[in-house]
Protein backbone atom coordinates (compact mmCIF):
# COMPACT_ATOMS: atom_id res chain seq x y z
CA UNK A 1 0.00 0.00 0.00
CA UNK A 2 1.39 3.47 -0.49
CA UNK A 3 2.02 5.80 2.17
CA UNK A 4 -0.87 8.30 2.69
CA UNK A 5 0.37 11.75 3.28
CA UNK A 6 -2.29 12.00 6.14
CA UNK A 7 -1.22 8.75 7.58
CA UNK A 8 2.19 10.21 7.83
CA UNK A 9 1.19 13.30 9.82
CA UNK A 10 -0.75 11.13 12.40
CA UNK A 11 1.89 10.55 15.28
CA UNK A 12 1.17 6.29 16.16
CA UNK A 13 3.48 7.35 19.56
CA UNK A 14 2.63 10.37 21.18
CA UNK A 15 5.33 10.81 24.15
CA UNK A 16 5.80 13.79 26.90
CA UNK A 17 7.38 13.88 29.45
CA UNK A 18 8.75 10.34 30.39
CA UNK A 19 10.93 10.43 33.72
CA UNK A 20 12.28 6.88 34.49
CA UNK A 21 14.78 6.32 37.52
CA UNK A 22 15.81 3.58 39.28
CA UNK A 23 17.26 3.91 42.88
CA UNK A 24 17.18 7.21 42.66
CA UNK A 25 19.31 7.07 39.49
CA UNK A 26 17.41 9.06 36.88
CA UNK A 27 18.30 7.60 33.64
CA UNK A 28 15.35 9.15 31.31
CA UNK A 29 14.42 12.59 32.00
CA UNK A 30 11.41 14.65 30.32
CA UNK A 31 11.73 12.74 27.09
CA UNK A 32 9.60 14.14 24.48
CA UNK A 33 8.58 11.39 21.43
CA UNK A 34 6.27 11.72 18.24
CA UNK A 35 6.38 8.64 16.05
CA UNK A 36 4.74 9.42 12.79
CA UNK A 37 2.17 6.41 11.82
CA UNK A 38 4.34 4.46 8.97
CA UNK A 39 7.65 6.26 9.94
CA UNK A 40 10.88 3.99 10.08
CA UNK A 41 13.23 5.32 13.46
CA UNK A 42 16.23 3.89 15.00
CA UNK A 43 17.11 4.60 18.58
CA UNK A 44 20.73 5.30 19.09
CA UNK A 45 23.14 5.45 22.12
CA UNK A 46 25.57 3.82 24.36
CA UNK A 47 25.10 1.24 26.42
CA UNK A 48 23.12 2.36 29.50
CA UNK A 49 21.18 5.07 27.66
CA UNK A 50 17.94 3.90 28.82
CA UNK A 51 17.28 2.86 24.54
CA UNK A 52 15.89 -0.53 26.62
CA UNK A 53 14.21 1.63 29.09
CA UNK A 54 12.63 4.00 26.58
CA UNK A 55 11.57 1.63 24.63
CA UNK A 56 9.38 -0.79 27.38
CA UNK A 57 7.71 2.41 28.36
CA UNK A 58 6.38 2.96 25.11
CA UNK A 59 5.73 -0.94 24.88
CA UNK A 60 3.45 -0.67 28.11
CA UNK A 61 5.78 -3.14 29.86
CA UNK A 62 7.26 -0.52 32.46
CA UNK A 63 4.88 -0.73 35.45
CA UNK A 64 7.09 1.28 36.96
CA UNK A 65 6.80 4.65 34.70
CA UNK A 66 3.20 5.19 36.08
CA UNK A 67 2.08 8.59 36.31
CA UNK A 68 5.73 9.59 35.04
CA UNK A 69 4.64 11.13 31.57
CA UNK A 70 1.49 11.12 29.33
CA UNK A 71 1.50 7.71 26.22
CA UNK A 72 -0.32 7.58 23.02
CA UNK A 73 0.35 4.34 21.35
CA UNK A 74 -1.58 2.12 18.95
CA UNK A 75 -3.48 -0.80 20.03
CA UNK A 76 -1.39 -3.22 18.19
CA UNK A 77 2.05 -3.39 18.96
CA UNK A 78 4.61 -6.47 18.45
CA UNK A 79 8.01 -6.42 20.09
CA UNK A 80 10.84 -8.10 18.99
CA UNK A 81 14.06 -8.47 21.07
CA UNK A 82 17.77 -9.34 20.61
CA UNK A 83 16.69 -13.48 21.43
CA UNK A 84 13.72 -15.14 19.63
CA UNK A 85 11.87 -15.80 22.78
CA UNK A 86 10.00 -18.91 20.98
CA UNK A 87 9.07 -20.83 23.51
CA UNK A 88 10.72 -24.44 22.66
CA UNK A 89 8.22 -27.16 23.57
CA UNK A 90 6.37 -25.55 20.71
CA UNK A 91 6.61 -26.28 16.98
CA UNK A 92 7.52 -22.92 14.71
CA UNK A 93 4.24 -22.45 13.94
CA UNK A 94 2.43 -22.87 17.13
CA UNK A 95 4.99 -20.17 18.43
CA UNK A 96 4.06 -17.82 15.49
CA UNK A 97 -0.06 -18.36 16.57
CA UNK A 98 0.72 -18.45 20.14
CA UNK A 99 -2.44 -16.55 21.87
CA UNK A 100 -4.28 -15.87 18.09
CA UNK A 101 -7.41 -17.46 16.72
CA UNK A 102 -10.26 -17.09 14.29
CA UNK A 103 -10.46 -19.97 11.78
CA UNK A 104 -7.69 -18.32 9.29
CA UNK A 105 -4.94 -17.86 11.77
CA UNK A 106 -3.30 -21.17 10.52
CA UNK A 107 -3.64 -20.01 7.30
CA UNK A 108 -2.26 -16.52 8.18
CA UNK A 109 0.70 -18.17 10.21
CA UNK A 110 1.72 -19.85 7.10
CA UNK A 111 1.58 -17.14 5.28
CA UNK A 112 3.68 -14.94 7.54
CA UNK A 113 6.48 -17.92 8.14
CA UNK A 114 6.51 -17.76 3.95
CA UNK A 115 7.03 -14.08 4.23
CA UNK A 116 10.13 -14.23 5.78
CA UNK A 117 11.76 -17.30 4.29
CA UNK A 118 10.74 -19.83 6.44
CA UNK A 119 8.53 -22.02 4.43
CA UNK A 120 8.25 -25.23 5.21
CA UNK A 121 9.83 -24.92 8.54
CA UNK A 122 6.27 -24.70 9.94
CA UNK A 123 6.67 -28.07 12.22
CA UNK A 124 10.18 -27.85 12.96
CA UNK A 125 11.06 -27.22 16.83
CA UNK A 126 12.97 -23.64 17.56
CA UNK A 127 15.84 -25.76 18.81
CA UNK A 128 16.61 -27.03 14.96
CA UNK A 129 16.95 -23.04 13.56
CA UNK A 130 19.78 -21.21 13.23
CA UNK A 131 20.02 -17.73 15.11
CA UNK A 132 18.87 -15.82 12.09
CA UNK A 133 15.77 -18.22 11.50
CA UNK A 134 15.09 -17.80 14.99
CA UNK A 135 15.02 -14.69 14.53
CA UNK A 136 12.62 -14.59 11.43
CA UNK A 137 10.39 -16.78 13.07
CA UNK A 138 10.17 -13.92 15.76
CA UNK A 139 9.62 -11.42 12.84
CA UNK A 140 6.66 -13.45 11.58
CA UNK A 141 5.00 -13.87 15.02
CA UNK A 142 4.74 -10.35 15.02
CA UNK A 143 3.68 -9.63 11.69
CA UNK A 144 0.87 -11.84 12.16
CA UNK A 145 -0.55 -9.47 14.36
CA UNK A 146 -0.67 -7.15 12.13
CA UNK A 147 0.67 -4.57 14.09
CA UNK A 148 0.81 -1.13 13.71
CA UNK A 149 3.59 -0.35 15.89
CA UNK A 150 6.50 -2.63 15.68
CA UNK A 151 8.75 -2.28 18.35
CA UNK A 152 12.71 -3.86 18.08
CA UNK A 153 15.60 -3.70 20.80
CA UNK A 154 18.34 -5.24 19.09
CA UNK A 155 16.93 -7.94 17.08
CA UNK A 156 20.07 -8.51 15.14
CA UNK A 157 22.80 -7.88 17.87
CA UNK A 158 23.15 -11.78 18.31
CA UNK A 159 23.49 -12.09 14.60
CA UNK A 160 27.01 -12.85 12.79
CA UNK A 161 27.56 -9.69 10.21
CA UNK A 162 26.31 -11.43 7.25
CA UNK A 163 22.94 -12.47 8.02
CA UNK A 164 22.88 -8.94 9.75
CA UNK A 165 22.78 -7.90 6.25
CA UNK A 166 20.40 -10.22 4.97
CA UNK A 167 18.31 -9.19 7.76
CA UNK A 168 18.40 -5.58 7.37
CA UNK A 169 16.94 -6.19 3.66
CA UNK A 170 14.26 -8.01 5.26
CA UNK A 171 12.87 -5.80 7.93
CA UNK A 172 13.25 -3.29 5.39
CA UNK A 173 10.97 -5.38 2.89
CA UNK A 174 8.39 -6.05 5.43
CA UNK A 175 8.03 -2.77 6.52
CA UNK A 176 7.00 -1.63 2.68
CA UNK A 177 4.87 -4.22 2.33
CA UNK A 178 3.45 -3.49 5.58
CA UNK A 179 3.74 0.16 6.83
CA UNK A 180 3.69 -0.72 10.70
CA UNK A 181 5.07 2.52 12.68
CA UNK A 182 9.00 0.86 13.53
CA UNK A 183 11.34 2.00 16.53
CA UNK A 184 14.65 0.09 16.33
CA UNK A 185 17.02 0.06 18.89
CA UNK A 186 20.49 -0.46 17.81
CA UNK A 187 24.01 0.57 19.37
CA UNK A 188 25.33 0.29 15.77
CA UNK A 189 25.43 3.17 13.70
CA UNK A 190 25.43 2.29 10.02
CA UNK A 191 22.54 -0.15 10.50
CA UNK A 192 20.97 2.71 11.89
CA UNK A 193 21.54 5.11 9.30
CA UNK A 194 21.38 1.83 6.10
CA UNK A 195 17.51 1.20 7.72
CA UNK A 196 15.96 3.72 9.36
CA UNK A 197 14.45 7.08 7.60
CA UNK A 198 14.80 9.13 10.84
CA UNK A 199 17.76 8.34 13.90
CA UNK A 200 17.39 9.65 17.23
CA UNK A 201 20.55 9.89 19.63
CA UNK A 202 19.77 9.23 23.02
CA UNK A 203 21.89 10.93 25.49
CA UNK A 204 21.92 11.69 28.89
CA UNK A 205 18.49 10.76 29.57
CA UNK A 206 17.15 12.71 26.59
CA UNK A 207 16.78 12.62 22.50
CA UNK A 208 20.22 14.67 21.91
CA UNK A 209 20.20 14.57 17.89
CA UNK A 210 17.25 13.82 15.93
CA UNK A 211 18.11 13.18 12.43
CA UNK A 212 16.47 12.75 9.19
CA UNK A 213 18.22 9.97 6.56
CA UNK A 214 16.97 11.80 3.29
CA UNK A 215 18.39 9.33 0.82
CA UNK A 216 16.59 6.39 -1.38
CA UNK A 217 16.79 2.82 -0.59
CA UNK A 218 18.15 0.16 -0.92
CA UNK A 219 20.92 2.04 0.67
CA UNK A 220 24.43 0.30 0.95
CA UNK A 221 26.83 0.35 3.81
CA UNK A 222 29.18 1.73 1.24
CA UNK A 223 27.80 4.64 0.18
CA UNK A 224 29.91 7.16 0.32
CA UNK A 225 27.03 10.13 1.39
CA UNK A 226 25.63 8.13 3.66
CA UNK A 227 29.24 8.99 5.50
CA UNK A 228 28.31 12.90 6.30
CA UNK A 229 25.39 11.19 8.74
CA UNK A 230 27.63 8.48 9.89
CA UNK A 231 29.96 11.86 11.08
CA UNK A 232 26.71 13.73 12.96
CA UNK A 233 26.07 10.28 14.35
CA UNK A 234 29.30 9.61 15.91
CA UNK A 235 29.71 13.47 17.10
CA UNK A 236 26.21 12.76 19.03
CA UNK A 237 27.55 9.94 20.41
CA UNK A 238 30.87 11.91 21.74
CA UNK A 239 32.84 9.36 19.29
CA UNK A 240 35.74 11.27 18.26
CA UNK A 241 38.63 10.33 16.35
CA UNK A 242 40.80 9.06 19.22
CA UNK A 243 37.97 6.43 19.79
CA UNK A 244 37.58 4.80 16.50
N1 LIG B 1 14.66 -2.96 36.06
C1 LIG B 1 15.74 -2.24 36.33
N2 LIG B 1 16.20 -2.10 37.59
C2 LIG B 1 17.29 -1.35 37.87
N3 LIG B 1 17.99 -0.68 36.94
C3 LIG B 1 17.58 -0.78 35.66
C4 LIG B 1 16.44 -1.56 35.29
N4 LIG B 1 16.27 -1.45 33.95
C5 LIG B 1 17.27 -0.65 33.51
N5 LIG B 1 18.05 -0.24 34.54
C6 LIG B 1 19.22 0.66 34.44
O1 LIG B 1 18.89 1.75 33.60
C7 LIG B 1 19.98 2.09 32.75
C8 LIG B 1 19.52 2.05 31.31
O2 LIG B 1 19.29 0.69 30.94
P1 LIG B 1 18.80 0.28 29.49
O3 LIG B 1 18.73 -1.20 29.46
O4 LIG B 1 17.57 1.03 29.16
O5 LIG B 1 20.00 0.82 28.59
P2 LIG B 1 20.31 0.54 27.06
O6 LIG B 1 20.63 1.87 26.46
O7 LIG B 1 19.22 -0.25 26.45
O8 LIG B 1 21.65 -0.32 27.18
P3 LIG B 1 22.22 -1.51 26.24
O9 LIG B 1 22.58 -0.87 24.93
O10 LIG B 1 23.44 -1.96 26.98
O11 LIG B 1 21.16 -2.55 26.12
C9 LIG B 1 21.10 1.11 33.09
O12 LIG B 1 22.00 1.74 33.94
C10 LIG B 1 20.38 -0.03 33.77
O13 LIG B 1 21.21 -0.63 34.72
Amino acid sequence: MAPHTEQLTRPAVRLRGLTRSFAGRTVLEGVDLDLPAGQFTALLGHSGSGKSTLLRAIAGLDHGVAGGGQLTAPERVSVVFQDSRLLPWRRVLDNVLLGLDGKDAGERGRAALAEVGLAGRERAWPGELSGGEAQRAALARSLVREPELLLADEPFGALDALTRIRMHHLLRELWTRHRPSVLLVTHDVDEAIVLADRVLVLDRGRIGLDLTIDRPHPRSYREPLLGEYRERLLAALGVTEDHR
